[in-house]
Parts: structure tokens; C-alpha cells; sequence
């Protein structure tokens, strides 16, 4: 059994490593799920309060909540699945989480891309699905991410993937860490 958490600023690909692991039948589990959820138990619209119960969480219970509300959503997935991926780890404090409650079962992969790379990515993404990025610059939602210890949580990973080349070899190399545990690959 193992739990594989993925960590990346904006555009650098954990949409699709989560989009491998479904088509490999590993179950996905995103912090999004979890807010979700914590939405409709406050009687709330996901659609339009997603953000404000993301941090009203953070803010009544310390800043792994949304970690550790995801942990029992995980346990349930382990059920029938010998591996699970959890999309969407934010910072250090969740990490920590994550470490405690799997111990030597989770592992974290920090997917990476330069600035300008994910910057076309996301442009060309934002076109295809007409998708509007709130109005943030990406350098502001680096700049937000990184204030949430996403800096430290990277460096904690266990491997790096490097999502610079083709999305075919990007997938190919998530598919093996899947497959075969972050081992696998080198660091
Ligand atoms: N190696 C690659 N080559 C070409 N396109 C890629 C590659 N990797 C990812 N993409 C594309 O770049 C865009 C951003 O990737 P993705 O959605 O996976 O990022 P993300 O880390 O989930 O971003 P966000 O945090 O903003 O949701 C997507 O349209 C994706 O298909």
C-alpha cells in the first residue's frame, strides 16, 4: 500500500499525473474534494464558497485541516486500492500530516517546470477549456502558493519529476512512479 502525494506550482502538471493515476485505476483524492465536502456539511455551495471555507478551515482548525480532513477520504480509498493519490498538498504542515498518519507508506513527488513554461501551458489551457484563472497573475499565484510553505513542502520531496519535455515522456515517468514507487526513478 502506498499513499503518493504530489506537490507543484501552478501549471507544472499534477492535473495530469492525477489524469494517469485515474486511467491506471489508482484513485485520486484532491484537497478540492475535501473543501467540497466541508461545503456541503456547512450547508454551503461549493461553486461559489470554495475559497472562503478553505480558509475559514485553515483558520478554526490550524493549518493542516484540510490535510487531515482528507486522511479518513484516503483511508477509504485504501480499502480497494493498493495505492492512492492525493493531489493538491499546499505546504510543510500537511506534509507533516501526511508523514504521520502513513509514515514510510507516503511518499511526495514535487513536479516542476520553469516559470515560462507553465506560463505558455497554462495560456494554452486557459484556451482550449476557456477557463479563466480568477484574474491572478501567475507570478501572484506563485507568490500565494509559496506563502503557504509550498517552498519547504518541495524540498521535503522524495523525487522530482521534471516536466520540461514532451507530455508523453512526462506521463510515461508518472505511470512508473505509480507503478513502481518513486524509487524508481532517480532523484
Ligand atoms: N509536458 C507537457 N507538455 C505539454 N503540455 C503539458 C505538459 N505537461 C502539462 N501540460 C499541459 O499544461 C497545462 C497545465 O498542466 P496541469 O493542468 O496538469 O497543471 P497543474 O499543476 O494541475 O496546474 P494548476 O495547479 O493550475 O491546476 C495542461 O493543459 C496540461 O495538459
Amino acid at each position: 500500500m502506498r499513499v503518493i502525494g504530489t506537490i507543484g506550482l501552478p501549471g507544472s502538471g499534477k492535473g495530469e499525473a492525477a489524469e494517469v493515476a485515474r486511467e491506471l485505476g489508482v484513485p485520486v483524492v484532491t484537497m478540492g474534494d475535501v473543501i467540497r465536502r466541508e461545503c456541503r456539511d456547512r450547508g454551503l455551495d461549493p461553486a461559489t464558497h470554495h475559497g472562503e471555507v478553505a480558509q475559514a478551515l485553515r483558520e478554526e482548525k490550524g493549518p493542516a485541516a484540510v490535510a487531515e480532513r482528507s486522511l479518513p477520504l484516503i483511508r477509504e480509498e485504501l480499502d480497494d486500492a493498493d495505492a492512492v493519490l492525493v493531489d493538491g498538498i499546499r505546504s510543510d504542515v500537511e506534509v507533516d500530516a501526511f508523514e504521520d498518519a502513513f509514515g514510510e507508506r507516503f511518499s511526495l513527488v514535487s513536479v516542476e517546470a520553469p516559470f515560462e513554461v507553465r506560463e505558455e501551458r497554462l495560456a494554452e489551457r486557459g484556451r482550449d477549456k476557456s477557463e479563466d484563472e480568477g484574474g491572478e497573475s501567475l507570478e501572484e499565484r506563485d507568490e500565494r502558493e509559496l506563502g503557504f510553505g509550498m517552498g519547504e513542502a518541495m524540498e521535503r520531496a522524495d523525487v522530482r519529476i521534471d516536466n520540461t519535455g514532451s507530455l508523453e515522456s512526462f506521463r510515461r515517468t508518472v505511470r512508473t512512479v505509480l507503478e513502481s514507487g518513486p524509487e524508481a526513478i532517480t532523484r
